[in-house]
C-alpha cells in the first residue's frame, strides 16, 4: 500500500535516514529506497550500484543511496488530490531586470563566438508549510508521465520533482537517450507550432550528442523529432538508441552529461559561463539521478531444463537515470524551485523570462503555500 510506504518513508524523516520514493513514466508503481544508517556514500566511477543523485557540475559529489531495503506497492492513490491554481509570481521586478541582463551578457558572449547556446536559470523561494507527503502525493497525481521522486539525506537535504528527461536508460550494451528542448505552453490539444529558434535550439543538443558519443559507442540511431507534452508545456524531442562497447556505461554516461539541454555548447565555455555568471549554486538541479547498475537476470532457454541453469542465465546490469528538472529543495517552510531555458543568438528576454515562470508552474501547482 502506498500509504505504508509513505509511513515508512516518513519515520526515515523522523529518525533522519536517507531514503528516496519514486515511480518511472507512466509506471503504476511506486518503489521506496531506504539505506539503514546516514553516511554519505560518493560515487566514484560509476560502476556503483544504488540510487545516485548526481549534481550539475560533476567535481562536486555524486551521491548514492544504498539499497539496504526496496520495497514496491502499485500506485493507487489513496485519494485523487487537484493541482493547486498557483502560478508562479510574474512581477518579481528586482528578479527579473537581473535574469534579463543575465542574458544579454550571455548573448553578447554568443555573438562573439564563445558558445552557440547556453542554458541559464534561477532559484524562486516560495513558502510552503503544507505536509512532504501531501506535496509528494499531488506530483504522482498530476505527472504521471514524468518521473516523479521525493528523495531526502539527512545530510543533503530533501528534493522532490517530476522530470521529463532521460539522460540515459541502459539494458547490458544497449541504451537509449533523448535530445529535449525548446518550450511552449499548452493550449487546449493543440499541437504547438515551433520558430526557428526552437528548432535550432533543440538541433544543437541532437548533434552534440552524436558528437560526444561517436567514439564510445558500437552504433547510434535516431527517431524523428517529435512534440511531446510534459505537464502544461510540450518540448521538442528527439529519442536516440544505440549500442555501447562492453563495460563503457561510465564513459557514456560521463560524455553526455551535462548536455546542452542543461549546459550549452560548446560544453566548457558554455559551463564556466554558467559557473562564473549565474551567481548561484545550481547544487542537484540540472544533475542527474535515478537506479544505477541494477543486476537483472535474463533466461536464455527455459525448456531445456536438463542443462545447467547458469549456463543459460546471464546477469545483465541496467540503468535508468533522469535529469534533475522541474524539481524542488524543501526546507523547513519554504521551498526552493529552480528553472531554466536555453539561451540562442535569436533568444528574447522577455520570452526566456516567461519560459522560466512557466517552468516553475510545475512545482507551484503541487504547493500549498496557505
Ligand atoms: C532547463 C530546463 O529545461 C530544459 C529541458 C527542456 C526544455 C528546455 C528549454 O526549452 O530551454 C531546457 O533545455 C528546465 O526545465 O529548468
Amino acid at each position: 500500500m502506498v500509504q505504508e510506504l509513505f509511513d515508512r518513508a516518513a519515520n526515515c524523516l523522523k529518525e533522519q535516514l536517507p531514503f528516496v520514493l519514486y515511480s518511472k513514466p507512466n509506471e503504476t508503481e511506486l518503489v521506496g529506497v531506504f539505506q539503514n544508517n546516514d553516511t554519505i556514500h560518493k560515487v566514484n566511477d560509476f560502476t556503483e550500484t544504488g540510487f545516485v543523485f548526481a549534481p550539475f557540475d560533476l567535481n562536486s559529489d555524486a551521491i548514492l543511496l544504498k539499497m539496504d531495503a526496496v520495497e514496491k506497492v502499485p500506485l493507487n492513490l489513496l485519494h485523487e488530490i487537484l493541482p493547486i491554481e498557483r502560478d508562479s509570481p510574474k512581477n518579481n521586478t528586482e528578479e527579473k531586470v537581473r535574469y534579463v541582463k543575465l542574458i544579454s551578457n550571455a548573448i553578447n558572449h554568443i555573438d562573439e563566438g564563445d558558445f552557440n547556446k547556453v542554458v541559464l536559470s534561477r532559484k524562486i523561494e516560495v513558502d510552503c508549510k503544507d505536509d512532504y507527503f501531501e506535496i509528494y502525493q499531488r506530483i504522482l497525481n498530476v505527472y504521471k508521465k514524468a518521473f516523479c521522486y521525493f528523495w531526502y539525506h539527512p545530510k543533503i537535504g530533501t528534493w522532490m520533482g517530476a522530470t521529463p528527461e532521460i539522460l540515459v536508460k541502459s539494458n547490458g550494451s544497449q541504451f537509449t537517450t533523448m535530445s529535449l528542448a525548446g518550450t511552449q505552453n499548452s493550449v487546449g490539444n493543440d499541437a504547438p507550432k515551433w520558430e526557428e529558434k526552437e528548432l535550432h535550439e533543440q538541433q544543437l543538443v541532437t548533434d552534440y550528442i552524436f558528437d560526444a558519443l561517436k567514439d564510445k559507442v558500437i552504433s547510434l540511431n535516431s527517431s524523428e523529432r517529435e512534440s511531446v507534452r510534459a505537464g502544461q508545456l510540450w518540448h521538442l524531442r528527439t529519442e536516440m538508441k544505440g549500442t555501447f562497447a562492453p563495460n563503457k556505461f561510465g564513459d557514456v554516461l560521463k560524455a553526455l552529461h551535462p548536455t546542452p539541454a542543461v549546459c550549452g555548447s560548446p560544453l566548457q565555455n558554455a559551463k564556466k559561463f554558467i559557473l562564473e555568471n549565474e551567481l548561484y549554486d545550481r547544487t542537484f538541479y540540472t544533475g542527474f539521478l535515478g537506479e544505477l547498475n541494477m543486476k537483472s537476470e535474463l533466461s536464455r532457454n527455459r525448456n531445456r531444463r536438463n542443462q545447467e541453469n547458469s549456463a543459460y542465465r546471464s546477469v545483465m546490469k541496467t540503468s535508468e537515470l533522469y535529469v534533475n528538472l522541474r524539481c524542488m529543495q524543501l526546507f523547513k517552510d519554504k521551498a526552493e524551485i529552480y528553472v531554466g531555458g536555453g539561451i540562442t543568438a535569436d533568444s528574447i528576454s522577455e520570452k526566456e523570462w516567461e519560459e522560466t515562470a512557466l517552468k516553475s508552474n510545475t512545482m507551484f501547482r503541487v504547493l500549498d503555500g496557505k
